[in-house]
């Protein structure tokens, strides 16, 4: 039996790892003496589950194994017991194993490391699977994920390739050496590629008596309490959510504990042929927490986090894409203007959870005097904002990797209600939970229709359906022939000439980061008004997203596109409202467009109504497609005829930054929920691994920058440009350059000779959205805006109100994030239309 144990400690290293390509150090830690062989031990493979709080895996490993008795017996009922609450294990040690998937991301810039398969890309469209900004997340969880275990008494064994492979040489060598493995352990995924791991590894140890067993732990509802079964899961998600709610307090059990003291890591592990390389001293994760001088020279050629980080990354470079389509390496560092500025990791899971639902201000102390309740006591006002990062939970990335359960936060609502009362606020992040769950169950329903182009739609409507796969149907792209000036091409870096569009764009690129509001209005544009494949965003997300989670990506990209569980599948927003609605001040689209920042407010949304004297006023050069520092494209790829009545919209009127009170939720009876226990101290977890000390600076970071940026915005002093009408007619360079074949460009005078609205397209010639035989409904409702509605002295105080105070004493409570005037919502509004989409 080979041992590559040296009994050093885990966190100084050894000279002899100088390679830099050993066995882990973290597999040298000691266990019990004298226990050389007729060990057993108990794997539990780490995937999408990286904590120890609420981890079934963990939990059932320190239970003892109960009998399990033939309920015709009769000496236990097994009726309201599942078969995982029988789950125990009599192990000595446990084996928690972490893999750096090969599917999933790109591992050939680990040095000496041999590829097996194919590139980490995606299906269709070929982006990385994995983009930077992701690929730094999910290490900092691994890591933050092994440190919290070491501190528990035990340990995480990081390897490289494919899950499979490693548990089977693992398996194979812990036999070999005299050992017993108990079982392996893992959660229960319902996507592919999760899903074929699964397999792999049953196929893998067929023979092996080993037995495997999956816990359920992604959800906020256990599967087994659902009132259905997984293939009756409802088509449409008002019915599924009536249908839980109506199992009250049963609805979401409380979470696991994490156990006191977890069983010895096994010392002395056989040696394994997979790939292994591990960090030989610590350092903070930021890399701001300097080397300590006298270990620099043990330091010599030994790896720390960054060094792993950038094998991992490196690769990110060499795209055969485009590299403006692609992530790119250099893009990994949390982004001062982040809405998402937090490390991966349950520790800092565990510290935004306890910001944002105990420790945190709300600032509106207005409703709550004193008291002044955490953040999401505003949730319903703020969930719909785009700068900050307070204005909604920012779980999402952690629940993606688990880091953090959606059980937990359920948790964290009841104690805040138990102080502060329920009310629409904490509903509304209950409501979002279950769209996570609803998503989840729906598509372990449909299987890998999740991915295909006609959507869960084949199923519920193949008729509808076939007409949306035909040929003609969508639009196609080719990323590697489609040159610069291609629509897509154009929208996927952020270069179409309609601010809030590529605001989002250039957000996500540079951050990881898109609200909700932003991912529908990309979707809906993409899929609706360009009418291109869906999967091309859909993959886009994916590749760049902190919190890709393949079943709200998927699943709410058909939604958008009409082609899943949206029951009324035409919907389109309208790309202007939304704009006004929703950075009625420009604010936002002048933090990720700096060519936009002197712009007056009323035409920031639409800098192709300004004539050329004007823009040389406002210091923006005509390009016709960069986005530069002072250049951005002078014509929107296309425009709408919907968008016209908006355009004389000033700012802040109709503003719904500050919620929609007519949102509502239909039907709702809420819970009442059972107390909460004692199991839920997110406090408590509060600076392990010195998570808190990270955040802080990061915040210091964005305030900083983004107080920097704003204080160039804003139109200059009294010129305040008169806002034009639309009028004129189609002048004679839309017909010229049409029929040369040219792009046409649009003009603000283009549209209203007759009265009737042109519709324009990048391209002459050819129709604008989706092909000529697709039914099209624009559903931006009709009532006119009323200027009334316009209070400055109220907006005012709401803008006070809405500064949410960042972590701590950050002075990221400066940035105005939240600026805007009361709501001028109706019923007629083409946000009642929303109201029953998945963030309603
Ligand atoms: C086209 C598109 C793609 C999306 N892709 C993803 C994705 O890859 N991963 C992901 O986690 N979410 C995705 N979402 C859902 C949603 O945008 C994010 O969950 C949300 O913006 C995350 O921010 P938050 O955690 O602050 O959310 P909050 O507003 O604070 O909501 C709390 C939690 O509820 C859940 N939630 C909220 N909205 C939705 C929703 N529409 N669908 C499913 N769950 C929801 C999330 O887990 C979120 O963390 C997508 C939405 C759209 C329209």
């Amino acid at each position: 039996m080979a041992d590559d144990s040296s009994g050093a400690s885990p966190s100084v290293g050894t000279r002899q790892q100088r390679s830099g390509i050993e066995s882990q150090p973290e597999t040298r830690r000691s266990d019990s003496p004298g226990s050389e062989h007729g060990r057993s031990i108990l794997i539990c493979l780490l995937r999408l589950d990286l904590r120890l709080h609420d981890n079934a895996l963990f939990y059932y490993a320190h239970q003892t194994p109960k009998p399990i008795v033939h309920p015709l017996d009769g000496k236990v009922d097994l009726s309201n017991v599942t078969k995982e609450a029988l789950l125990g294990s009599s192990s000595d040690y446990l084996l928690p194993v972490f893999v750096f998937d090969e599917r999933e991301m790109e591992l050939s810039g680990l040095p000496n490391y041999e590829r097996k398969g194919p590139e980490a890309r995606t299906r269709e469209f070929g982006f990385w699977k994995t983009g930077s900004f992701r690929t730094r997340f999910i290490s900092e969880s691994v890591y933050d994920l092994r440190s919290r275990l070491r501190e528990s008494g035990s340990d995480l064994l990081i390897r490289f390739g494919f899950p499979e492979e490693v548990i089977y040489n693992l398996v194979e060598a812990i036999q070999s050496a005299g050992d017993t493995v108990e079982g392996v352990w893992m959660q229960k995924e319902m996507t592919y590629p999760e899903t074929e791991v699964e397999s792999q590894i049953q196929a893998r140890l067929q023979g092996k008596g080993v037995p495997i067993h999956f816990v359920h732990g992604k959800t906020l509802i256990h599967p087994n309490d659902l009132p259905f079964a997984p293939n009756e899961t409802p088509d449409v998600f008002t019915p599924f959510r009536k249908r839980v709610e109506a199992l009250g307090p049963k609805m979401v059990r409380p979470p696991l504990t994490c156990p006191d003291k977890f069983k010895p890591f096994p010392s002395n592990l056989p040696k394994i042929p997979d790939y292994a390389l591990d960090v030989t001293y610590e350092v903070d994760v930021d890399g701001f927490a300097p080397r300590a001088p006298e270990t620099k020279d043990q330091q010599q050629g030994q790896l720390s986090f960054h060094d792993i980080l950038r094998y991992l990354l490196t690769p990110l470079n060499g795209s055969q894409l485009p590299r403006t389509l692609e992530s790119n390496a250099l893009l990994q560092q949390r982004h001062p203007a982040s809405a998402f500025p937090l490390r991966g990791g349950e520790t800092s899971a565990l510290d935004r959870l306890d910001w944002y639902f105990v420790r945190g201000k709300s600032a509106d102390s207005s409703r709550w005097g004193k008291a002044d309740p955490p953040p999401v006591a505003r949730y319903k006002q703020t969930r719909n904002n785009l700068l900050g990062h307070a204005y909604s939970t920012k779980m999402s990335p952690f629940l993606a990797y688990g880091s953090i359960s959606p059980r937990q936060i359920w948790e964290a609502l009841d104690a805040h209600e138990e102080k502060f009362g329920e009310d629409q606020n904490t509903y509304w992040v209950r409501f979002e939970l279950l769209w996570r769950d609803y998503f989840f169950f729906v598509a372990e329903k449909f299987g890998n229709l999740l991915y295909e182009l006609g959507g869960f739609e084949l199923v519920t409507d193949p008729r509808q359906a076939a007409k949306k796969v035909e040929d003609g149907w969508w639009k196609k792209w080719d990323p590697l022939r489609d040159g610069p000036e291609n629509e897509m091409t154009r929208l996927l870096e952020g270069r179409t000439g309609i601010p809030f569009i590529d605001a989002n764009i250039l957000e996500l690129r540079e951050s990881g980061f898109m609200s909700n509001r932003g991912r529908q209005n990309i979707a809906s544009f993409l899929s609706k008004d360009l009418g291109y494949d869906w999967r091309i965003g859909a993959e886009f997300f994916q590749s760049h997203l902190i919190d890709y989670d393949p079943t709200s990506n998927y699943g709410n990209w058909q939604y958008v596109a009409g082609v899943g569980n949206d029951p009324r599948a035409s919907r389109q927003f309208n790309t202007i409202k939304q704009a006004k609605d929703y950075d009625s001040h420009g604010e936002y689209v002048k933090m990720w467009i700096p060519a936009l920042r002197n712009l007056h407010p009323d035409y920031v949304h639409t800098p192709w109504l300004l004539d050329e004297e004007e823009r040389r006023r406002y210091g923006l050069k005509t390009t016709r497609m960069e986005v530069t520092m002072d250049g951005y494209p002078s014509r929107p790829l296309i425009e709408h005829e919907g968008w016209h009545k908006h355009y004389e919209r000033r700012q802040g009127v109709g503003s719904k930054m500050h919620g929609n009170p007519q949102e509502k939720v239909k039907d709702v009876k809420v819970p009442r929920r059972h107390k909460p226990n004692n199991r839920f101290r997110p406090s408590a977890s509060v600076g392990v691994s010195g998570g808190l000390s990270a955040v802080d600076r990061s915040n210091d970071l964005m305030a900083a920058s983004a107080g920097t940026q704003l204080g160039h915005s804003g139109p200059p002093r009294n010129v305040i440009p008169p806002l034009r009408l639309a009028s004129g007619s189609i002048g004679p360079g839309y017909v010229q350059r049409q029929s040369q074949g040219l792009p046409l460009v649009a003009t603000s005078n283009s549209f209203a000779a007759t009265g009737k609205p042109v519709v324009k397209q990048g391209v002459a010639g050819a129709s604008i959205g989706p092909p000529a035989n697709r039914p099209r409904a624009f559903d931006f409702g009709s009532r006119p805006i009323s200027m009334n509605g316009h209070d400055g002295a109220k907006a005012r105080r709401d803008d006070q109100a809405a500064q949410v105070v960042g972590f701590g004493t950050s002075p990221l409570a400066t940035v105005p994030f939240n600026t805007g005037a009361t709501n001028a919502s109706s019923k007629a509004d083409s946000e009642a239309s929303w109201r029953r989409g998945p963030t309603a």
